[in-house]
């Protein structure tokens, strides 16, 4: 500690040795639910449980105006994007992605995803195995482009895809994961921002209502529209996440796998389970490890201190396997949603507080549909599951099971 008792020692490289349980770790030799730690330079504060939601989504509290790195930047969210904004400007951005909220938006592209994945099964039947992962990737590419309007030929969906899963891949990396995310981030921006471009002066029409037409006509705070390389991030931060639901998609198999007692229930297409079923697996298995902002002032948090400035750090995972709000945590039981509304701010693999007014995910109704959808076409679906690595190593960001899972023998 410093002077000012605040830590020297920065924890960026055992925070990347350890991944997701790193934090977790951390937060099992503290006697409160709060870490005072150094990254990425900065003193950092981190916190869990749904008061620390609260408490980090107050902008008051906590603003994200620079506080994303340059190489999540680059690869993730893009420059401009909106999670990079507060007050006005961020209300402004936000108001683009709040219409994805509404049940009938969901019900449309859970409908466009499904009818891609059916069209894709007799194909995969040809094939003796699949890596399910790719090909969910694929499925959920193709159906999230037909309902956002944006055009996309059919022999470009595979290498979309690709591009798609490889920005979020590499985003928390060095190497050749890392470059591989820019230079998909890259190819994407300039073919959305070309498309805008023909859109506006007429050479492309957008279907009424639709996510390419919301973003070709969006106003900022002062008026102006999106400048094209900026409407091609916001077009890719809902065609990207929607390709990462594959994530999901993987980690439902090797749950059916791993417990297999819960598929006739699912193929029964029995809805309580079906949705308490999706939650569980956005509970239980690892994809966001933490979020983070700037101290937007010098903050207080159960008896600690960070810096204006400093970092404040939201324990995603370690809120999601917290024992005092779960119950015997690392066990895989669908039942506990049942019966049981989700608190807003206990359950946050997307996020905390409310999608209208801050950061949370403005797609998780959208996950949630979509997974509910595909859970149940793979509980009904026969295959056989090869011998092959289902590890999901947890010093991986993002992880996933290691062979993507492997199917065969499909019908
Ligand atoms: C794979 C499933 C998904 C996961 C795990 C996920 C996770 C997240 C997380 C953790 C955040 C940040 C919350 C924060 O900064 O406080 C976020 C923000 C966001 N997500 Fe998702 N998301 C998913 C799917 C989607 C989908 C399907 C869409 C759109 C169709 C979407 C669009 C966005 C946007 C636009 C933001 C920025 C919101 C803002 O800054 O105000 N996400 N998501």
């Amino acid at each position: 500690m410093d002077v000012l008792g605040r830590p020297l020692v920065d924890r960026t490289l055992p925070l990347l040795a350890e991944g997701y349980a790193w934090l977790p770790n951390r937060m099992r030799d503290t006697p409160g639910p709060v870490v005072r730690t150094r990254i990425l330079g900065r003193p950092a504060l981190a916190l869990r449980g749904p008061e620390a939601v609260r408490f980090f989504y107050d902008e008051r509290n906590v603003h994200r105006h620079r506080a994303v790195p340059e190489p999540v930047l680059g690869t993730l969210f893009g420059h401009g994007a909106v999670h990079t904004l507060d007050g006005a400007a961020h209300r402004a951005r936000k108001s683009l992605f709040l219409p994805l909220l509404a049940p009938e938006r969901v019900a449309g592209l859970v409908d466009h995803v499904t009818a891609a994945w059916d069209d894709a099964v007799p194909d995969w039947s040809g094939r003796g195995a699949v890596v399910l992962f790719d090909e969910a990737a694929t499925v959920l590419t193709a159906g999230v482009h037909r309902w956002a309007g944006i055009p996309l030929d059919v022999c470009e969906e595979r290498a979309t895809a690709r591009d798609l899963i490889a920005m979020v891949d590499g985003f928390a990396t060095a190497g050749p994961r890392h470059l591989r995310a820019r230079r998909a981030r890259a190819r994407q921006e300039a073919r959305l921002a070309r498309l805008v471009r023909h859109v506006r002066t007429g050479g492309a029409s957008a279907p009424a209502d639709s996510v390419l037409d919301l973003v070709c006509r969006h106003r900022e705070a002062d008026g102006a529209p999106l400048d094209g390389r900026t409407a091609a991030v916001e077009l890719l931060n809902v065609v990207r996440p929607t390709a990462a639901v594959a994530w999901f998609v993987a980690f439902t198999a090797h749950a059916l796998h791993r417990w297999p007692g819960h598929r006739a229930r699912l193929a029964d297409g029995d809805v309580p389970f079906v949705t308490a079923f999706a939650h569980e697996v956005r509970r239980f298995y690892p994809f966001v490890p933490f979020l983070g902002g700037l101290a937007a002032r010098d903050l207080y948090w159960r008896g600690e201190w960070v810096p204006a400035g400093g970092l404040v750090v939201l324990d995603v995972y370690g809120q999601n396997h917290d024992e005092s709000l779960w119950g015997d945590p690392y066990a895989f039981r669908p039942e506990r949603f049942l019966g049981r509304p989700v608190g807003r701010d206990e359950l946050i693999p997307q996020g905390g507080g409310d999608p209208a007014t801050g950061h949370r995910c403005p797609g998780e109704g959208i996950t949630v549909g979509v997974l509910e959808a595909l859970a149940v076409r793979l509980a009904r679906m026969e295959y056989t599951v090869p011998q092959q690595n289902l590890t999901i190593p947890l010093h991986r960001v993002p992880t996933r099971p290691h062979s993507g899972v492997l199917l065969a023998a499909i019908r």
